[in-house]
C-alpha cells in the first residue's frame, strides 16, 4: 500500500487535463527476411527519431507467461507492507512512493531488480525466503523453497531481454549498421547492467473533485532500450518534441519500446530518449513491467563512427555507462536533463 501524507499527496496532484491519444507506431519483430523485414526496419527507424517511441508485434514471448508474472506480482503487492519490505535486498528491490535519490514522489510502489545477462535475477537482489514463496517440497528434497515470483520474473526477464536484442538488430539494419550486433552486443554481454522493474499503481485516493496524481514523474530512461509492459490500464503518456504530452492508448498484446539515453548518444542524437510520466487517474490498479537494457559499466559511449558521416561532428563526448549512472545517482531529480553534462 502507498501511503502519504497530506503534503505529500498536495506536492504530487495535477490539475486534471486530458491529453489527446498518442499515435505509436506498430513494428513487426515477425516480418519476413526480405522487402517486409526492410520495411519494419524502416519503420523503427523512423519512430525513434520522431517520438523514441513504439510498440512491437511478433515479439514471440508468450502472452501466457506475461499473464502469470503480472498475477504473480499483483499478489506480491497485495502482502503485508512489512512483508514487501522485508522481501527484496538492497540497494536495489522494494519500495514505496519515492523513486530515485532526489526526493520524487510518486503513487507508486515497485520491485527494482538487476538482471544477468541470461535473464536471472542475482540472490543478492531478492530474498526468496521473504517474497510468497510456495511451502519447501513436502519431503524435503529441496533445500530452498520454490518461488514463483521470482522463477517467473527470470522467465520473463530472459524472454523480454532476448526480444530486446532482436529490436536491437532490426534497429542495426535500418541503421546500415554492420556487424549485425553492432547495438545489441551492449545489452547481450555478460556484464551488462540490465534492470527490471515491476511498478505498481494502486488506485488513486479520493481527491478534490477531478485532480489526478503524479504515478511516476516526467524522465527520460538512461539506458539503451526500455521494454515496458503493462497490465492494460492507461497512465503512461509520450512527451512530442515540442513537448506536448500525448496518453499511450493500452495494448494488451504489444510491448512498448522506448529509446533511452544511452541510444540517443549512440546514434549523436538521431534518435531521441522520449520524455514519459505515468498518471493516476484511475479507479483500476495498474501493474507495468519495464526492461532496462543498460551497457557494463565500463563500456565507453560516444557516437557510433558509422552515423556521424564524414567530417561529422560528435555532439557528446565520450563517457562510460558507469560514469553516467552515478551522474543519476547524485541527488538528480527525475525531470533533470543528465545528458547536457556530456554534450560537447
Ligand atoms: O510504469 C510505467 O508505465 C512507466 C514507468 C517508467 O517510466 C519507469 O519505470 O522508468
Ligand atoms: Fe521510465
Amino acid at each position: 500500500m502507498v501511503v502519504l501524507a497530506k503534503a505529500e499527496l498536495e506536492q504530487i496532484a495535477l490539475p486534471a487535463a486530458q491529453p489527446p491519444l498518442a499515435h505509436v507506431r506498430a513494428v513487426d519483430l515477425s516480418a519476413a527476411p526480405g522487402a517486409a523485414r526492410a520495411a519494419a526496419a524502416r519503420a523503427l527507424v523512423s519512430a525513434c527519431e520522431e517520438q523514441g517511441f513504439f510498440r512491437v508485434t511478433g515479439h514471440g514471448v508468450p502472452l501466457e507467461l506475461v499473464r502469470a508474472v503480472e498475477a504473480a506480482a499483483a499478489g506480491f503487492f497485495a502482502l503485508p507492507q512489512a512483508e514487501k519490505e522485508a522481501g527484496a535486498g538492497r540497494p536495489v528491490g522494494y519500495a514505496s512512493k519515492r523513486i530515485g535519490t532526489g526526493g520524487d514522489l510518486g503513487w507508486i510502489e515497485y520491485l527494482l531488480l538487476s538482471v544477468t545477462s541470461a535473464g536471472a535475477l542475482p540472490a543478492a537482489s531478492f530474498a526468496a525466503s521473504t517474497l510468497p514463496c510456495a511451502a519447501a517440497a513436502a519431503d524435503g528434497s529441496r533445500s530452498e523453497p520454490s518461488c514463483p515470483l521470482r522463477e517467473l520474473l527470470e522467465e520473463y526477464a530472459a524472454a523480454v531481454r532476448r526480444m530486446a536484442c532482436g529490436v536491437l538488430e532490426l534497429m542495426a539494419e535500418g541503421l546500415g549498421l554492420g556487424p549485425a550486433d553492432a547495438i545489441s552486443r551492449l545489452v547481450a554481454d555478460a556484464d551488462s547492467d540490465n534492470m527490471l522493474r515491476v511498478n505498481h499503481y494502486p488506485p488513486r485516493p479520493e481527491l478534490q473533485h477531478g485532480s489526478l496524481l503524479t504515478g511516476f514523474g516526467e524522465h527520460t530512461d538512461p539506458q539503451i532500450i526500455s521494454v515496458l509492459r503493462s497490465n492494460g490500464t492507461s497512465g503512461l503518456e509520450i512527451a512530442a518534441r515540442d513537448g506536448a504530452w500525448a496518453s499511450v492508448p493500452p495494448d494488451a498484446d504489444s510491448f512498448f519500446i522506448n529509446v533511452g539515453d544511452a541510444l540517443q548518444v549512440l546514434t549523436n542524437g538521431r534518435f531521441r530518449s522520449v520524455k514519459h510520466r505515468v498518471v493516476v487517474s484511475s479507479e483500476r490498479s495498474r501493474v507495468s513491467m519495464i526492461f532496462f537494457g543498460g551497457p557494463p559499466p565500463g563500456q565507453r559511449l560516444a557516437p557510433l563512427r558509422q552515423l556521424m558521416g564524414d567530417g561529422g561532428r560528435s555532439r557528446y563526448r565520450e563517457f562510460t555507462w558507469k560514469e553516467y549512472k552515478s551522474s543519476t545517482h547524485r541527488g538528480s531529480r527525475l525531470v533533470d536533463d543528465r545528458l547536457c553534462r556530456f554534450e560537447n
